[in-house]
């Protein structure tokens, strides 16, 4: 076990905190209020998946997220306040709640700590509605974590979100925190082998290979004669296992395998989880500073050192990856643009994962105080990325082709804090597990020059990877 270079508070001890929620309930009394407190306490060192696989209760709504490169891993258990809507305003919506609650939430403990404070963990679909009827999340939701455990740097911190009224019982209420304490602190590392049974997994659509041929082919006579530069097709992959996928071996097995991209998962608390490992930065905003990536163009890894050099300078040399790329990039300044940001584009690079490699733009940009980052997110979603250029035109050809609903793939996710600090995702290369069933999520940018077979293999090996790290 990792050892913890930062100790616990010792906040058992600490009467500050129960003079502090006493005054809190005094006033609430005093002035018929409710209000939320988030309560932050430095904690010794755990591994936040295994403190979600073993405090998350199946009928609520949790989040998780984490990136091994920096360190970095947060889980959200159960809501203390949560908005889950649908439609256009769904991003107006979703600010104007959080900024609602932030009015009502009083902090406690040191906020200068990693992951301090109360974080809104948020999610949406790619279209602002789901065709699908039944599709199990809706086009957004919001939620205050009524439990959030994160590690930075291997530093600790628990975050406990909780209302006070003029009926909460405070003495209980520390006894729960206390409760909740001692129980992650007898968490073991995540250990993959336990009550683990390999997998035997069915496919139930085995030939999509022609039909999603056939549509980059369509889609590349409407690029030849329309406004459609760009479009992003993709396709999915439905199995079906023997046995209940186990979302914590998946996710264990997602971050081993994808160190470098973002591991990802939300459930919905009626058994649905949404899951995945994407490369693709929507939005960071870390003290006003922005960084936004522009990713876009690929190429699959080398078998040797020589042929993965080869395939990256093909990659870099390739008109038809550049052009794709820079639909991308310009897209994103000019969105970035028109908010009134001056966004610097950074030298281009290539992002290259376990199986599969990319042309990547990072964009910097100084956010001012008054721009909500889920204005930025609302302004930069879809990019032709994940959707297309003219977005218009590449809307109907999705909607043409795609015969099955994107729900949350290719949406973003992500987490803002009462500063106004975030880090939202693409929720790209996912999958939706229910049960014994699970729809894995992948695609590829359609442009002039794109092969039929050479997007189809592409779509393959991103769903294959995903594919290996669910069983
Ligand atoms: C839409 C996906 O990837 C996008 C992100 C990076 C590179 C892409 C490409 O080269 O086609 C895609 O635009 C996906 O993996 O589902």
């Amino acid at each position: 076990m990792t050892v913890s270079p930062c100790r616990r508070n010792s906040f058992v001890e600490d009467k500050d905190l129960y003079k502090f929620l006493l005054n809190v309930q005094k006033n609430c009394l005093k002035n018929g209020l409710r209000q939320i407190v988030s309560i932050s306490l430095k904690i010794d060192w755990v591994d936040p998946l295994v403190a979600l696989d073993k405090l998350a209760q199946a009928n609520a709504i949790n989040f998780y997220f984490e990136n091994r490169d920096k360190g970095e891993a947060i889980a959200g258990i159960d809501a203390v306040t949560k908005l889950q809507i649908n439609g256009e305003e769904r991003f107006i919506q979703a600010e104007y709640f959080i900024k609602s609650n932030l009015r009502n939430i009083i902090s406690f403990g040191n906020n200068n700590q990693a992951f301090a404070g109360p974080h809104f963990f948020c999610y949406f679909s790619f279209f602002s509605e789901n065709n699908q009827i039944d599709y199990p999340f809706p086009s957004a939701t919001v939620f205050l974590p009524r439990w959030q455990i994160s590690l930075k740097n291997q530093c600790c911190t628990l975050v406990m979100n909780t209302v006070i009224n003029s009926s909460v019982n405070i003495e209980i209420l520390l006894q729960n925190l206390r409760n909740k304490l001692e129980f992650i602190s007898s968490l073991e590392p995540y250990s993959s082998n336990v009550d683990y049974l390999p997998a035997n997994l069915s496919r139930k659509f085995v030939a999509h290979g022609e039909r999603y041929k056939r549509s980059v082919a369509s889609a590349l006579e409407k690029i030849q004669s329309s406004e459609l530069n760009k479009v992003v097709l993709a396709d999915i992959l439905d199995v079906r296992s023997n046995q209940h996928f186990n979302l914590f071996h998946s996710l264990n097995n997602l971050r081993k395998t994808h160190p470098n991209c973002y591991i990802f998962a939300t459930s919905n608390g009626k058994g649905q989880n949404f899951i995945g490992a994407s490369p693709e930065r929507l939005i960071t905003i870390h003290n006003q500073q922005l960084i936004t990536d522009a990713l876009a163009g690929s190429a699959p890894r080398g078998k040797t050192p020589a042929e993965d050099a080869a395939n990256a300078d093909r990659l870099l040399k390739s008109e038809k990856e550049r052009h794709e790329h820079l639909l991308v990039m310009d897209f994103i300044t000019q969105r970035l643009t028109q908010l009134g940001l001056l966004p610097q584009v950074l030298p281009p690079r290539l992002r290259q994962l376990s199986n599969i490699q990319h042309l990547w733009t990072p964009i910097n940009a100084i956010v001012p105080a008054n721009v909500h980052p889920l204005k930025i997110v609302a302004q930069l979603h879809p990019t032709p990325a994940v959707a297309g250029a003219a977005r218009d035109i590449a809307y109907e050809e999705i909607r043409r082709h795609e015969t099955f609903e994107r729900g949350l793939y290719a949406a973003p996710l992500g987490w803002i804090d009462s500063q106004g600090n975030c880090e939202f995702i693409v929720g790209i290369r996912s999958a939706l597990l229910d049960g014994d069933r699970a729809r894995l999520y992948a695609g590829a940018g359609i442009v002039a020059g794109s092969d039929p077979d050479r997007e189809f293999a592409e779509v393959q090996l991103k769903l294959q990877a995903l594919l290996k790290a669910l069983v």
